[in-house]
């Protein structure tokens, strides 16, 4: 199964789904890392690994959202994709391409969905005084955030915690279930009617945990 793998920034989630391929715990290939980011480090994660990569500049780009996606269609045909992964790929994508992917495009977004849908999660979980956070992997849908979630894991929020400090925790459990939501989906073709597992995590240490895999 061939997986392309959509970025605009650090890649750290790419970074741990290219390990689990590379250790053989995703029986996958990435055909190709694509970012609408000059410089992403996403694209240099992907060249050490020797995975195509792709840029498809949307600063200044000229293009309308749909006119934007219409391009990034073509590109995407180049490679034939069975999975499309959104990892911090940072752009609101169109109702008809996300139609012609849907149920084989999923995002990882940093809050519990359906709380916190859109940006800033971490700043707003603060804010409202929460005492826990996380992450959800879900299937992207035209609704912003709104697709079925395929999996989440749960934080705590601690009392001295900044935005950096949860993000941090939070990333911790990204790496830990995208892989494995990826891997669920080579191995078992997951479907948009499979239900949500919840990792009902009791609240740990500030260290953070793995889930279980
Ligand atoms: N149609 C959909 N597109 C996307 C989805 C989705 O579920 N449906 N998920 C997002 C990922 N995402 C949060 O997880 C997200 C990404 C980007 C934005 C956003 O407001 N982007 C702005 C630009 C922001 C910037 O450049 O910093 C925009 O596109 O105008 C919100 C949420 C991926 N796309
Ligand atoms: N709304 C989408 C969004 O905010 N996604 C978030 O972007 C980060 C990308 O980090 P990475 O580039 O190191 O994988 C991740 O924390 C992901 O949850």
């Amino acid at each position: 199964m061939k997986i392309a793998v959509l970025v605009s920034g650090n890649g750290s989630n790419l970074q741990s789904i290219i390990d689990h391929v590379t250790q053989g715990k995703i029986p996958g290939e990435i055909c190709l890392v694509l970012s609408n980011v000059v410089g992403a480090y996403g694209l240099e994660r992907a060249q050490q690994a020797g995975i195509a990569t792709e840029i498809l500049a949307s600063k200044d780009s000229g293009l309308s959202r749909e006119e934007y996606d219409i391009e990034l269609d073509k590109v995407l045909a180049k490679y034939e994709p069975d999975l499309i992964v959104l990892a911090g790929f940072m752009r609101i994508l169109s109702y008809a391409f996300v139609k012609q992917y849907e149920g084989k495009m999923i995002n990882i977004h940093p809050s519990l969905l359906p709380k916190y849908k859109g940006l800033h999660t971490h700043q707003r979980a603060l804010e409202n005084k929460d005492t826990e956070h996380g992450v959800s992997v879900h299937f992207v849908t035209a609704e912003l955030d709104g697709g079925p979630v395929i999996l989440q894991a749960k934080v705590p929020i601690f009392a001295e915690d900044d935005e950096t400090i949860l993000a941090e925790r939070v990333q911790q459990q990204e790496h830990v279930i995208y892989p494995l939501v990826v891997k669920w989906f080579v191995e078992k073709r997951l479907t948009m009617s499979d239900g949500a597992a919840f990792l009902d995590n009791a609240l740990l240490p500030a260290k953070g945990y793995a889930a279980e895999e």
